[in-house]
């Protein structure tokens, strides 16, 4: 008993907190004081459930900025560093807010700067001013305007984005016919379909994230139009699988869809760990998009992987 008793406890890492963003699940860690630069292997290990963090889907570090008042850094639990992420956005857009009483906040990207800013809660839940937890707060995140050029997705040849041809393996599931393609600073394919069960979507997702047609992989959505006003989706992410929620994902499908006359430019999108509100606005072309954050909780990362300089 004594020997357990005094068992030393290793030195605790460096902190982080857990958040989601509609269910998409963040390892958040500040590296303001000190830098933070994990290797692809130390991002799979940190994911990993033996690291004891629950696992997650993006890893985010929280950085200084010359320009903005932080810079977002992304990975995905494969160990893929990418240019963004819609979702984590609104959550270190809310950190920040917290942290500064500002009304809005500059986050830059890998794939450029954005804006968030508080949005009303949803009806219901109470005054949002009041909430003494994320869960109850709406964030809203300008993510600037999609890249709609094939050379910008990319493709690895000249297409229509509004409808491109691809060929999927041994699937021959009408279905599959010419999905849209949109950057939001990330790839994304978006497949018009009602067929959105698991297996669909794994069995698919899995195929296309790495089609040679996508030289840098690609995300994949399928979007299920229920109304001009309301889209149901799922998501196979690039590097991180099947989610319950991806916000670039959501800005690409509202964007596709719109583009072929399926929905107006202003939809709701729902995600299986929620609801997000997506708006691609006529004047600037700008995509708008309007989310849930939530702090699930505080910890330390293993020691071991705590000095990623
Ligand atoms: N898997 C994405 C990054 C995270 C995007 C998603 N979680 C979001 O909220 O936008 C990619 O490789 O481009």
């Amino acid at each position: 008993m004594k020997a357990v008793m005094t068992a030393s406890r290793p030195p605790e890492g460096r902190p982080y907190v857990r958040m989601n963003g509609a269910g998409n699940a963040f390892i958040m860690v500040q590296a303001f004081d000190r830098p933070f630069h994990p290797s692809a292997d130390q991002v799979r290990a940190l994911a990993d459930p033996a690291a004891g963090l629950g696992g997650f889907d993006q890893l985010i570090g929280v950085e200084p900025s010359e320009s903005a008042d932080a810079f977002m850094r992304v990975w995905n639990a494969d160990g893929s560093m990418v240019e963004t992420c819609g979702n984590a956005l609104r959550c270190v857009g809310w950190l920040l807010l917290e942290a500064t009483d500002k009304d809005e906040v500059v986050i830059d990207t890998a794939a450029g700067p954005t804006t968030a800013r508080r949005a009303p809660g949803p009806v219901g839940l109470g005054d949002p001013a009041e909430s003494t937890t994320a869960a109850h707060q709406q964030v809203t995140v300008d993510m600037g305007a999609p890249r709609l050029d094939w050379t910008q997705v990319p493709l690895a040849e000249e297409m229509d984005t509004r409808g491109i041809e691809l060929q999927v393996g041994p699937i021959d599931a009408p279905v599959l016919h010419t999905p849209g393609a949109v950057s939001m600073g990330n790839p994304h394919v978006v497949f018009f379909t009602d067929r959105q069960d698991d297996a669909f979507v794994r069995g698919s997702g899995s195929l296309i994230e790495h089609h040679p047609l996508f030289p840098e992989g690609v995300n994949v959505g399928f979007a299920k139009v229920l109304d001009r006003g309301h889209i149901r989706l799922r998501v196979w992410e690039r590097g991180a699988g099947l989610t319950l929620a991806c916000g670039t994902g959501a800005c690409a499908a509202l964007v596709a869809t719109a583009r072929r006359g399926l929905t107006d430019r202003r939809a709701r999108v729902t995600v299986d760990g929620g609801e997000l509100t997506i708006d691609w606005d006529e004047a600037t072309s700008h995509v708008f998009m309007t989310g849930p954050v939530a702090v699930e909780g505080t910890g330390f990362l293993p020691a071991a992987l705590s000095d990623c300089g």
